[in-house]
């Protein structure tokens, strides 16, 4: 097959967005270990740090420098940042975003260097105001997913992808907090590889349409040392792991389990935050994803799903929701159609959909 290193469609894109996503992780890795996260509540109640805010800042101007006519689909906005109100959170944002750098020069000049102003990066928040949609290239952005993971020294992700006319084409996770190494079991917490060395902390997986999935480190310099990765074969669905959501709120783990029991699963499940569930599958480290959903009304966002989704069937996996339909990036902001999500190896994806809807079916 092809790999993700051997070709040039897309390319330029695939690199930007790594070394964007690798800046990225940077910042929230230095909010992680150096400061009070800056917490503030959003409308709906979920948590937004410093970290969210100068990931997204240092992404969006990496691809505005690079891609100036593409939309951007992101998760924040600058509202709260703005005015007097805003003011202290502001400077210790763009405190963070005007510090933060790769360590390799070339690199950084191929983002386009430092943010200007505190006021340029409030705007480049907002360009991530995108409705989305299924025309043209569109870059969907979740500067940390697993915002409580993040909070609670768990696992989260800095997810990025790009679409064209609705399809992902590209898709990168960075995972600060999972271990380096592809064969390290799954893990919830912090891996014990995963702290500074070198230079280097945590992963980051990437995979383009077509061309395979990789892993490589992530490193302070942004080097890009690439292994190509694959989901784990798995004969027999009875021998999976399957991760889920730490947060019960954000999938039924009643569910999860009645489902794992039917399948003859006797592993306990790994309860992990953030995308780091699909890049962990995706390498192995575990066989199955299940996110099923805990309230009708819920509807899943594109920067939620769109890079580890890629990633997944790159590695030879399949993504659908819990119905087996394919999620549908189409649609803008949300996956409206789409309920929970089901990433499974090809060979008993279909097993384990069956199963879904015989225990989702029955509670109706
Ligand atoms: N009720 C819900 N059901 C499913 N996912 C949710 C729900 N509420 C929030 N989320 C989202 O789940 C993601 C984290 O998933 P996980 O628990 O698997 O790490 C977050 O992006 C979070 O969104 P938000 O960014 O608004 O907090
Ligand atoms: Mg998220
Ligand atoms: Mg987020
Ligand atoms: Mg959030």
């Amino acid at each position: 097959m092809a790999s993700v290193r051997d070709n040039q469609y897309l390319d330029h894109e695939l690199h930007v967005a790594l070394l964007a996503v690798q800046r990225a992780a940077i910042l929230t890795k230095s909010v992680f270990h150096n400061h009070a996260k800056g917490t503030l509540n959003k409308s709906d109640a979920s948590p937004v740090t410093i970290g969210d805010f100068g990931a997204q800042a240092l992404i969006i101007s990496a691809l505005q420098h690079n891609f100036p006519d593409d939309e951007i689909v992101a998760e924040e906005e600058a509202k709260d940042l703005r005015g007097e109100k805003g003011q202290e959170v502001r400077e210790t944002v763009w405190n963070l975003v005007s510090q933060t750098r790769l360590e390799n020069k070339e690199y950084e000049e191929t983002l386009g260097g430092s943010v200007k102003s505190a006021d340029a990066m409030l705007d480049l928040i907002d360009k991530g105001d995108s409705q989305g949609g299924g025309k043209g290239r569109i870059w969907a952005i979740d500067p940390i997913d697993g915002t409580k993971g993040f909070l609670r020294g768990g696992q989260y992700a800095v997810c990025l992808a790009l679409m064209i006319d609705g399809d992902v084409k590209v898709g990168v996770l960075g995972c600060p907090n999972l271990p380096i190494s592809d064969s390290e079991p799954l893990t919830e917490g912090i891996g014990k590889d995963a702290s500074d060395e070198e230079g280097k902390f945590g992963v980051v997986f990437a995979a383009k349409e077509g061309y395979g999935a990789v892993s490589c480190p992530l490193s302070k310099r942004g080097d890009l040392k690439m292994d190509e990765i694959n989901m784990k074969p798995l004969e027999n669905v009875a021998d999976a792991t399957f991760c889920e959501s730490v947060e019960a709120g954000h999938s039924s783990q009643g569910d999860a389990a009645a489902i794992a029991k039917k399948l003859g699963i006797t592993k306990p499940s790994v309860r992990m935050d953030s995308q780091a569930k699909y890049g962990s599958i995706a390498r192995g480290a575990g066989d199955l994803y299940l996110r099923l959903p805990v309230r009708a009304d819920y509807v899943e966002k594109i920067w939620d799903h769109a890079a580890g989704e890629l990633i997944v069937r790159e590695a030879g996996g399949m993504v659908t929701d819990s119905e087996g339909n394919r999620l549908n990036f189409k649609l803008g902001r949300t996956l409206k159609e789409n309920k929970g999500v089901i990433a499974a190896p090809k060979n008993v994806h279909g097993k384990v959909i069956e199963v879904v809807k015989e225990v989702l079916g029955a509670k109706q």
